[in-house]
């Protein structure tokens, strides 16, 4: 299965590229959010397109040839900056950075206003994503990853956009499944609660990785 790959850097290097990599990141989320609530005249906004269009170009100028992947340096460290809710290096992930205690983990994070769906409240697909996430990862942590096979979510109040915190952790295995269980919630209240479960594929039983090591935690 291509994606997940070692490509080994050294601790030093890699912290640089993580500073690089966080730094465009966040200054193009800046600009996302920016672009959705901006009220400048047109031709500033003309201005700034023409500006973000030779970023682009720059950008261009090499650029690898799939999706970014999941890189695992030997000592556990691990890049998912492509990743779609914690990449660092990608703009449209908030980014959700996951901490993990002894029996779950968690994340405290802001979602702004391209995340909107009902005025003022993030949208349910968002929610949705944040939670697959979270609740994956609580796999990754208890040393049983799999892909989604199903994902419920009960959607108990609207999700106020800004500061929120979600959380994630395991109900219970049987075989290849991992059962977990999390929720997303704001100085309101649990928000939104999910169950999900997650199935080692196929083709990584047939590798039998050692889950723990190989993994790891970001
Ligand atoms: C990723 C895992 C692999 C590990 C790789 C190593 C490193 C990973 C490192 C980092 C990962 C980083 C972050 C992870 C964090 C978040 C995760 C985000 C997750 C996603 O964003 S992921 C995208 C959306 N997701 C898909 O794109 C899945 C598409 N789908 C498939 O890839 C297959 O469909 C699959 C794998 C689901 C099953 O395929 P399969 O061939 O392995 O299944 P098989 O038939 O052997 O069934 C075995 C047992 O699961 C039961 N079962 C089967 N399907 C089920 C289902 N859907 N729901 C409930 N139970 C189901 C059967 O009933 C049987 O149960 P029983 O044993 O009790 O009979």
């Amino acid at each position: 299965m291509s994606g997940y790959f070692t490509e080994e850097i050294p601790a030093e290097e890699l912290t640089r590229q993580m500073e690089v990599a966080r730094g465009v990141g966040d200054s193009v989320r800046a600009l996302v959010a920016a672009t959705v609530v901006t009220d400048v005249d047109e031709d500033d906004v003309i201005e700034a397109q023409r500006l973000i269009d030779a970023a682009t170009a720059i950008l261009e100028r090499r650029r690898i040839d799939s999706s970014f992947g999941i890189r695992f340096n030997s000592d556990g460290r691990q890049r998912n900056w492509g990743n779609a809710v914690e990449g660092i290096r990608n703009p449209v992930a908030p980014p959700v950075e996951f901490e993990a205690g002894d029996d779950r983990v968690w994340a405290e994070f802001s979602l702004g206003p391209q995340y909107e769906g009902p005025p003022g409240l993030v949208h349910g697909g968002v929610i949705a994503l944040i939670l697959d996430q979270v609740l994956g990862h609580a796999a990754v942590h208890a040393g049983a990853p799999g892909m989604t096979g199903t994902l419920s979510i009960r959607y108990r109040q609207g999700t106020k956009l800004g500061s929120m915190r979600t959380e994630a952790w395991i109900d219970r295995t049987e075989g290849v499944k991992t059962f977990a269980k999390g929720q997303i919630s704001t100085a309101d209240g649990i928000c939104a609660e999910a169950e999900g479960i997650f199935i080692m594929p196929r083709w990584a039983r047939e590798l039998d990785i050692d889950r723990r090591s190989r993994i790891g935690d970001a």
